[in-house]
């Protein structure tokens, strides 16, 4: 069975798209981190989803995992807005705070210590710039660790006798985030009608696709030319996604423009991936989204990205072409090679696989 590593290892970056600035030596905005005033959005989907205003007034739906309609509620809000913000999720609180303080105190170390776990050209983990940075003409102000599976290798390069802690919380978050990206995948299965064993069995394998993400976004001396994280479609089939008390985080949804997810501590985020856009015959839409900084707060998010395992074909489902009337949107394609044309092609490879 091959691994996300090695769907990767074929795709190496160069360092400098790697190495993050040293955040802590700049007094202003570098010009490399400069981005243009307008047009933030037209980097991604071949500058095809456009849209204007800033989304005053709309916000993504908050659902109750408990409520007796919580399936209805699910669905309509991925058909709706691709994302909600999910209460009552079963993720205990306290693992989540840990969970936060853990990337507070990596995210704070000196640049020569977080370096020590720097991600490698053709590598999956560890510390580093978002994978997306090639794209963009720009850098992002911001730094992330990633995390398949046990982060003790490079738990170790940073903390060589003080790493136990870190890897228990990543591990312990990953296990119980699974949990819940499983009941989700589930709820919207049959919200969808896909009942088919041979669809449906891979859900709960020890092979699926995970990572988790610690993503954080320094305070920024001229926070309105920078940009976060810049707009993309996340990868996989959901994104669970926890974020800290400073704002950021914005969807864009058609018709509204940029629409603010505001930090809700009792809630976590939920977003669709782009192999729940091809399962669903595009009937979800594939959520656009960025993150902004600001002057003097600094950021933490944590993402944990869930889907089928590499060697998993995906494809419009066919109760999902029986409800759309263009008929099969996209062909069929592995996991992995989905992942490859997306690295390669960022956000023309949904339009690269389009029937
Ligand atoms: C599992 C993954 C999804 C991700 C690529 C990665 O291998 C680990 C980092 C993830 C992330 C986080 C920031 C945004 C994003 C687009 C990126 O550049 O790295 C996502 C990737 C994704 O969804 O493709
Ligand atoms: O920090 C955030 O709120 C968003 C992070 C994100 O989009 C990602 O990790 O894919
Ligand atoms: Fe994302």
């Amino acid at each position: 069975m091959a691994t996300l590593s090695e769907a990767y290892r074929d795709l190496p970056l160069s360092l400098r798209h790697i190495i993050p600035l040293d955040f802590s030596s700049v007094g202003s905005l570098p010009d490399s981190h400069a981005w243009p005033q307008s047009d933030h959005f037209s980097f991604v989907n071949g500058g095809s989803c456009t849209g204007s205003g800033d989304g005053a007034g709309s916000s993504i739906p908050v659902i109750d995992l408990l409520d007796p309609n919580a399936m209805e509620l699910i669905g309509l809000a991925c058909e709706n807005w691709g994302a909600f913000q999910l209460r009552n999720h079963g993720i205990p609180l306290n693992l989540i705070e840990e969970v936060e303080l853990e990337a507070k105190h990596l995210f704070a170390l000196p640049p020569e210590q977080k370096l020590k776990a720097l991600r490698s050209p053709g590598g999956a983990t560890g510390y580093g710039r978002a994978r997306i940075t090639p794209f963009f003409p720009k850098y992002m102000w911001h730094e992330g660790f990633t995390i398949v599976g046990s982060p003790s290798d490079d738990a170790k390069k940073i903390w060589p006798n003080d790493s136990v802690r870190f890897c228990y919380l990543m591990e312990e978050y990953q296990k119980q985030m699974k949990v819940l990206a499983e009941q989700l995948t589930r709820i919207i299965f049959k919200f969808l009608n896909i009942y088919e064993e041979e669809k449906i069995n891979w859900i709960g394998s020890a092979n699926n696709l995970e990572a988790v993400q610690l993503n954080s976004y320094p305070p920024c001396p001229e926070p309105n030319r920078a940009m976060g994280l810049a707009p993309h479609t996340d990868t996989f089939l959901l994104t669970i996604l926890h974020q800290s008390q400073t704002t950021g985080l914005q969807i864009f949804k058609e018709g509204s423009g940029w629409v603010p997810v505001h930090p809700d501590p009792s809630a976590l985020v939920v977003n669709i991936g782009d192999l729940f856009h091809i399962i669903s015959n595009a009937r979800f839409p594939c959520v656009v989204h960025r993150v902004t900084v600001n002057r003097t707060h600094q950021r933490y998010s944590v993402a944990y990205f869930h889907g089928p395992p590499v060697d998993y074909v995906v494809s419009p489902f066919s109760t999902t072409v029986l409800d759309n009337k263009s008929g099969v949107r996209f062909r069929a394609v592995t996991v992995k090679e989905y992942i490859a044309i997306k690295a390669r092609n960022l956000g023309e490879a949904l339009s690269l696989i389009s029937t």
